[in-house]
């Protein structure tokens, strides 16, 4: 069985890919530009020049909001608007989820 394979709800091994599997299809979106999605509407910039960078600060304030209420299901999903839209300006600047790893783990002693 490969490292993809599984139930997505319950397999540990695929919640640990699907940062790998949404930043592939982020960068999909990119290469492919397809109709009717949210992420090449960001691309192109459909929603305004500095859509994403917007949306990193509302999607922020959120986190921080949903924190000080102390609403856990709140703050996991702002944490995942967050980290969606955090992805898409890494891609939009041509760095990758690789590249952020060896900048998390260049900070390990
Ligand atoms: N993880 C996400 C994700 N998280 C958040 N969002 C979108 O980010 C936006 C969040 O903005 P808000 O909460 O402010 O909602 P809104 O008021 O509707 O925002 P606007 O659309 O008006 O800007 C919503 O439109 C969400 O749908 C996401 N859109 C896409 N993805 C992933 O990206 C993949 C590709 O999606 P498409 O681009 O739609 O093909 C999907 O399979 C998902 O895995």
């Amino acid at each position: 069985m490969s490292d993809h394979e599984g139930d997505a709800d319950g397999d540990p091994a695929v919640r640990a890919d699907v940062l790998d599997d949404l930043f592939a299809t982020i960068e999909r979106r990119k290469a492919e530009l397809p109709e009717g999605s949210y992420t090449t509407s960001l691309f192109t910039h459909e929603k305004g020049e500095n859509a994403v960078l917007e949306k990193l600060g509302e999607e922020s304030t959120e986190v921080v909001l949903a924190a000080k209420d102390d609403d856990r299901e709140e703050l996991l999903a702002e944490s995942a608007d967050l980290v969606y839209h955090l992805l898409v300006l890494l891609a939009e600047k041509d760095c990758t989820l690789e590249d952020l790893r060896e900048e998390l783990a260049a900070r390990f002693a």
